[in-house]
């Protein structure tokens, strides 16, 4: 996007936000008026700062954020009828819609403001989190979450590094752990596999799982075999080198399968799961919102409900294996103790690609090329420091000619 574009994209946006009075409550962000491809990705710097407004509120000034693939989707209005029923009724109350909508669901930032009850926090904190896709995300100068959804960010991270983690993050532990059962005592004698292992979410949860003492086994493609061995993946199956399930089929059976892909890999991996021994099969790639934007809430809630217990039934009753769906869920503790493996030099970001706060629609359409290798991040601050600095330049130069121009009048005198 050019500079004139940019400059045209603010003027047709200052509606939002336009009086003097309102402009102090505003920030810049990226936001979409619609839903689409990436043309309707706009920066505006006319969006109303999201202040804390209950209790339990934390406002933090964004200073990184990366991009998920949900990022990509919702940008195409993925999820919206399930996500619209969720949103602060107060945030969609003047338009009566969800828009202007803020997208991007990590956070890496500085603690400005804290509602009264809340206890953990402080004005200044550095704190990282993952924010629910049904509140105003990250692509912006300020986010608001509660206090349950933030986390003190590991010392040993910089932002950048840090933005990488909130939202696989919570999405792998709430798969493995609240899903799959796992955790740092009962998974030392535990075969995972993890397909889609290159990912996001696969270089965390290799790295989670091998934190834990797991035996991790990962497909990717040939050339992402060094980062995930890097990782501490045991075993590397390259699905691109002929039929994956014969070559996972030549293996130990799993006690668990991380999904990232869905598919044809669901049926293929049923068979690799240990029978009859309490096994688990966890994909992240469900239908639910799918269903619920084509069907609508109901039908749709109540087709997902189908297909998830009639698959459940079915693989438990065929090989008593438990067929579960993951979802993020947001969980400030579980980061807590994520900060914890962090700062132990346990897990480590695993950043792809960075791209300054100018450039949010390059980095959509990275995400979109797909064959991630970790996370693209976002550097927000970069560029509202530099514009702060401008704005301080010219307060500076104002003052300086202003003086020179008292001085002026003065010897006029
Ligand atoms: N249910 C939920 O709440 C959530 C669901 N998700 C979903 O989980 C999935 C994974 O997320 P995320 O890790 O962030 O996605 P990414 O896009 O970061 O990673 C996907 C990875 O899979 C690799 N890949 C593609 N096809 C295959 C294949 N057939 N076998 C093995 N590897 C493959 C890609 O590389 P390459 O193509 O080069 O092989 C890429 O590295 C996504 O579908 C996402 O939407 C994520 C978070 C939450």
């Amino acid at each position: 996007m050019s500079d004139g574009d940019m400059g045209l994209l603010k003027l047709a946006e200052r509606n939002v936000c336009s009086s003097p009075s309102m402009r102090q409550s505003c920030m810049s962000a990226w936001a979409i008026g619609q839903y689409g491809t990436n043309e309707v990705l706009r920066y505006s710097e006319e969006i109303p700062v999201p202040t804390v407004s209950s209790p339990s509120d934390v406002m933090i000034k964004v200073h990184a954020t990366s991009l998920n693939p949900l990022d990509v989707l919702m940008r195409g209005g993925y999820g919206a009828k399930l996500l619209k029923l969720r949103r602060d009724p107060l945030s969609v109350m003047d338009s009566g819609c969800e828009f202007p909508l803020v997208l991007g669901r990590d956070v890496s930032g500085e603690v400005v403001d804290c509602g009264s009850e809340v206890t953990h926090f402080a004005p200044g904190d550095e704190v990282w989190a993952a924010v629910p896709p049904w509140k105003q995300g990250s692509l912006a100068e300020y986010v608001t979450l509660t206090e349950y959804e933030v986390s003190h960010k590991p010392e040993l991270l910089s932002h950048t590094e840090a933005a990488s983690i909130p939202y696989v993050a919570s999405t792998a532990v709430s798969a493995l752990v609240n899903a799959g059962g796992l955790c740092r005592d009962t998974s030392s004698d535990k075969r995972v596999l993890i397909t889609g292992g290159s990912g996001g979410v696969g270089t965390f949860s290799i790295q989670l799982l091998k934190a834990w003492g797991a035996h991790v086994t990962v497909t990717c493609s040939q050339n992402a075999e060094g980062l995930v061995r890097g990782l501490g993946a045991d075993e590397v199956v390259d699905y691109t080198a002929g039929d994956v399930a014969e070559q996972l089929g030549t293996m130990e059976k799993f006690d668990l399968i991380l999904d990232n892909i869905g598919g044809d890999t669901e049926q293929q991996a049923m068979g690799l799961l240990k029978p009859w021994a309490g096994a688990k099969y966890i994909t992240l790639v469900t239908p639910l919102l799918l269903n619920t934007d084509s069907m609508g809430l109901l039908d749709g809630a109540v087709n997902a409900g189908f297909t998830l217990h009639t698959k459940a039934i079915q693989n438990l009753i065929s090989s008593g294996v438990f067929y579960r769906w993951g979802f993020y869920v947001p969980d400030g503790p579980a980061l807590d103790e994520i900060t914890k493996l962090v700062d132990a030099g346990k897990i480590l970001p695993v950043v792809e690609a960075q791209f300054p706060f100018t450039q949010v629609p390059q980095a959509f359409q990275k995400l979109e090329q797909g064959h991630a290798r970790g996370k693209t991040v976002v550097r927000v601050t970069e560029k509202n420091d530099r514009q702060a600095e401008e704005l301080v330049q010219d307060a500076c130069r104002e003052a300086a000619e202003s003086e020179q121009d008292m001085q002026g009048s003065a010897k006029l005198q």
